[in-house]
């Protein structure tokens, strides 16, 4: 469904875009139907850039992002059928409009012969699909209503579309932590329903919860991926293993200290790029600085 391969993407930065920064180096992975693919790494690892991308929100600098085989396009037929939650539930919601609005948009772009009793029946319908009242919701202000509902409104939203693919990014962090595992387990139910889900998350525990695989990133490069059960059970990266053993301090800057001075994968094949060093388990040489 979703594959990326070979994907870098440097951003220009300095005064006159002199410069540039490789937010994104490399990373190939693929999501399929009725699957979530966790993606972890500390702040700055380049998870919200590949989510971008992905969302056609970033361009690419090289390498491939494709979609059922095409190329990602952020067109109106693209979005039909992938898109994106973000971290903040009130940024997607115009404050002087009823929360409900997100659901006329959809009707005017995507259903506009659609009769309004019927569009009315089926928005009722997806808000009950989340587990929403919809007399408790519709017609609220976005203030009027919590971070938890937000969100579930707009994973309505998606599912008023015919959705295939979700980027979720960060959406349980602002979340108090039983509607956090409220939000998960419905991820979980429309997971069971075919939906291919991209969780973005630097909260190791909440990856491990819903996903079926998991995609380490350091610096922008997989640092290591496969199976959640094999990457959180048997991780073989020194990064990984840092990362799980040190949760609290996931939001500190990009550190140093997972680079090693040899590496067990290095002669195995890892130095050119991921090794797979069981199967469907793949991880990168740790001697990073020097491969
Ligand atoms: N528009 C931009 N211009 C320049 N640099 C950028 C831009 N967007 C992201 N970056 C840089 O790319 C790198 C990756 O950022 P990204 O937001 O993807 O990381 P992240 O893993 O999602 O972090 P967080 O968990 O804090 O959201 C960072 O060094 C960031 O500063």
């Amino acid at each position: 469904m979703l594959r990326l391969d070979d994907v870098t993407k440097e951003f220009r930065i300095g005064a006159f875009g002199g410069k540039t920064v490789a937010a994104v180096r490399s990373v190939s992975f693929d999501v399929v139907p009725g699957e979530v693919v966790s993606l972890i790494g500390e702040s700055g690892s380049g998870k919200s850039t590949i989510g971008r991308m992905i969302l056609g929100l970033n361009s690419v600098t090289s390498g491939a992002i494709t979609f059922d085989g095409r190329p990602v396009r952020g067109a109106k037929e693209y979005y039909r059928h992938v898109q994106g939650i973000f971290q903040d539930p009130f940024s997607s919601f115009n404050p002087v409009f009823k929360a409900d609005r997100v659901f006329a948009m959809i009707k005017q772009s995507y259903y506009p012969a659609v009769p309004e009793q019927e569009w009315a029946e089926r928005v009722r319908s997806a808000l009950r699909d989340v587990r929403l009242n919809p007399d408790q919701v519709l017609g609220k202000y976005p203030h009027q209503l919590s971070g938890g509902q937000l969100q579930r409104l707009l994973i309505a939203r998606a599912l008023l579309l015919d959705i295939k693919l979700l980027v979720a990014d960060e959406i349980t962090s602002m979340l108090d932590a039983s509607t956090r595992i409220d939000v998960l387990n419905l991820l979980a139910e429309l997971k069971t329903r075919g939906l291919g889900v991209l969780y973005i998350t630097h909260d190791l525990s909440l990856g491990n919860y819903l996903a079926e695989r998991t995609v380490v990133l350091r610096k922008g490069g997989v640092v290591e991926m496969g199976l959640t059960d094999k990457v959180f059970g048997d991780p073989l990266h020194p990064y990984t293993r840092e990362l799980l053993s040190a949760v609290p301090r996931l939001h500190e800057e990009w550190g140093d200290a997972a680079a090693v001075d040899t590496c067990l994968y290095h002669e195995r094949g890892a130095a050119e790029g991921l090794l797979e060093a069981e199967p469907g388990h793949f991880v990168a040489c740790a001697q990073l600085e020097s491969c």
